[in-house]
């Protein structure tokens, strides 16, 4: 195995933690300077390993004929452009994003590659969104085992459930495992090459493959580089006691007490998970409120049904100013300070520390230099086609980039829309991702769910703009299915334009209300409106219902409601 040294230098005042999990990211545990060395070694030595099985014949593609004629004359002055190119398509980076991107560029036809400096299938497999909800679906069945009274008025008796934690550490492992071995296997199986190495842009239209001198040519180039765990200044990881997502998803420890600091989405995920296994957890959060991010009526609930009634108790309005795990016999230190006035407020002594404060963008040693990109705090500036954005404000010909690393919205889904968006604008067709219509989902239990804007988001651009907001609530308490289910403890909010009938925003807090959002998502991102969608029928008794409900129960004004679409005959 060759080790490629890298020297990333960092804008930031703060650390970043690499993925500790993975040897392969060889990098010293978390410092606070200002700038850091990582190591990040191929996973072959060189040269980089070509791993497709089978080619499709790319070069007679209509497409790839006339735009490789065309390539812009206007390329910056950073190198030249090459004359001829080994791809149509090549995707630095192998996460959901560049995946998505990939499987999408030669549904069209492009000679495609993606570069990988580490496993395929990055965050989101590896140490997201798939080893968490592996974790979350074993809370989910605990909270169910251990809930007497929720059984008791099913008519079910259970004694005694428990967990083997090596089990269910296991089972995330595991399941990791086989979606990166599907990821994988399906770009092979389309003659996706995939390149191993660390991929530094040389100029226009050129990557460099590892640490020697193999350079890729490519027509088009996506930057889906992701993001690692931010780790604030003043706070030391020691991946034991101190620890980021990276480490817990690997549930090494159950700790009896343990601080998580932050209350978004991971801080949240987390709480669901340790409390469920019999933790102890004590919430730090900077804002003056739990969970900032949520609709405010949405997190008030959340509160209500997931923090008050579990073993946890919070600070808000704190920072985590300092932090020192445990050692010499001595419990873990978190030094809190006043988020307005910085004054010291409380030192808390617990078990362990989860650092949940955000995640920022992996684009050190890109190269991004070389074709004149400023970074913005990591983040790659993109205008709305995901086009990089260079240090003077114009755009670099041929250069994309999508999912966490541009920042748009950090979430798997939204990485891998921006990549088919991308792949859909070089093969000819113009398109603009809507990110209002992008759903979110926290899979606590009961679920968390919202798209598009919150409440006082739209009633400040209805105030910008001249237009009325109204808003629209079902209770899951109405619906049979939920209460068949003894969990009618829910609410569906709606967001709307009285005038015409758009919808703004859903937030969904209840069973299954990541699966639910779907249908409002979609309403948005069609540019369905309620006198329309109010119509559609849903299966009785379904949770779908709820939304069926929420849509029929706004009020939009006659004259909006009197264009219904016309009806098709059937
Ligand atoms: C604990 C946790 C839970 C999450 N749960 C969810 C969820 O339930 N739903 C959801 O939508 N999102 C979730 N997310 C967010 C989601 O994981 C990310 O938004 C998503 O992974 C971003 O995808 P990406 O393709 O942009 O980047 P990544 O998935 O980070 O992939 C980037 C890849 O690029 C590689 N790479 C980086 N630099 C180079 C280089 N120079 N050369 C070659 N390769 C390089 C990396 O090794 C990595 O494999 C979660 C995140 C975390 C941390
Ligand atoms: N289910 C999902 O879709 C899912 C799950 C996990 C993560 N993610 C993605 O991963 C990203 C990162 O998640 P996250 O929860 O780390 O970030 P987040 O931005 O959702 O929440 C971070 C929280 O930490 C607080 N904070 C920041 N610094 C602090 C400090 N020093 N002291 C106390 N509080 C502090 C912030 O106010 C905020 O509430 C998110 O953007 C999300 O999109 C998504």
């Amino acid at each position: 195995m060759t080790l490629s040294p890298i020297s990333l230098s960092s804008s930031y005042t703060t650390t970043i933690s690499q993925p500790h999990h993975c040897s392969l990211f060889n990098t010293t545990t978390s410092t606070t300077a200002t700038s850091l060395n990582l190591k990040f070694c191929s996973l072959k030595p060189e040269p980089f390993a070509f791993t497709s099985l089978r080619h499709r014949s790319h070069h007679n593609h209509p497409f790839r004929r006339t735009h490789f004629n065309a390539i812009s004359s206007a390329l910056s002055n950073n190198g030249t452009a090459p004359k001829s190119f080994d791809y149509d398509l090549l995707i630095i980076g192998a996460g959901v994003g560049g995946h998505g991107a990939a499987l999408h560029a030669v549904e069209k036809g492009l000679k495609t590659a993606v570069v990988e400096g580490d496993v395929v299938g990055g965050t989101c497999v590896n140490r997201g969104c798939v080893p968490s909800k592996a974790l979350l679906a074993v809370s989910g069945r605990m909270r169910e085992l251990r809930n007497d009274h929720h059984l008791k008025s099913l008519g079910i008796q259970v004694s005694n459930a428990g967990y083997d934690r090596q089990a269910v550490a296991d089972h995330a492992n595991n399941l990791a495992s086989k979606i990166r071995g599907n990821l994988t296997n399906s770009m092979k199986a389309l003659g996706v090459d995939i390149l191993t190495g660390f991929g530094t842009i040389l100029g226009p239209q050129k990557v460099k493959i590892g640490s020697s001198n193999n350079i890729v040519t490519a027509k088009d180039i996506i930057i889906a580089t992701g993001s690692v765990p931010f780790v604030p200044k003043g706070i030391e990881v020691d991946g034991k006691t101190v620890i980021t997502s990276d480490h817990a998803l690997k549930l090494e420890t159950v700790p009896d007490w343990i601080a998580i600091v932050g209350s978004g989405y991971i801080g949240l995920e987390f709480s669901d998970v340790y409390t469920a296994l019999g933790s102890e957890v004590t919430f730090v959060e900077a804002l003056d409120q739990l969970m900032p991010g949520f609709d405010p009526e949405i997190s008030k609930l959340a509160q209500r049904v997931l923090i008050n009634p579990r073993n946890i108790d919070y600070h808000t309005g704190v920072f985590a100013s300092k932090i020192t795990p445990a050692r010499d016999g001595k419990p873990v230190l978190i030094e809190l300070i006043d988020a307005k006035t910085k004054e010291q407020k409380d030192t808390l002594e617990v078990d362990a520390a989860l650092i949940a404060t955000g995640r920022a963008p992996f684009t050190q040693g890109l190269g991004l230099e070389n074709i004149d990109v400023t970074t913005q705090r990591g983040f790659v500036p993109v205008d709305e086609r995901m086009r990089v954005i260079d240090a003077n404000g114009s755009l670099v010909p041929h250069l994309y980039c999508i999912g966490d690393a541009n920042g748009k919205m950090m979430l798997a889904h939204a990485a891998s829309a921006q990549g088919i968006s991308v792949v859909e604008q070089v093969t000819g067709r113009d398109h603009v991702l809507n990110h209002l219509s992008i759903p979110a989902a926290c899979f606590t239990h009961p679920e968390i769910s919202m798209v598009g804007l919150t409440e006082p988001q739209a009633r400040e651009k209805g105030e910008k703009e001249g237009f009325d907001v109204s808003v629209a609530k079902t209770s899951f308490k109405a619906n049979t299915k939920a209460l068949a289910e003894n969990e009618g403890e829910g609410l569906a909010k709606l967001i709307y334009r009285p005038d015409n009938g758009e919808i703004l925003g859903v937030h969904i807090f209840g069973l299954h209300a990541a699966d639910l959002i779907h249908e409002a998502s979609n309403a948005i991102a069609l540019g369905t409106r309620i006198q329309d969608i109010k119509f559609a029928v849903h299966a009785h008794p379904t949770l779908s219902e709820v939304l069926d409900e929420l849509f029929k129960s706004a009020k939009v004004k006659a004259q909006a409601s009197d264009q219904v679409k016309e009806p098709v005959a059937v």
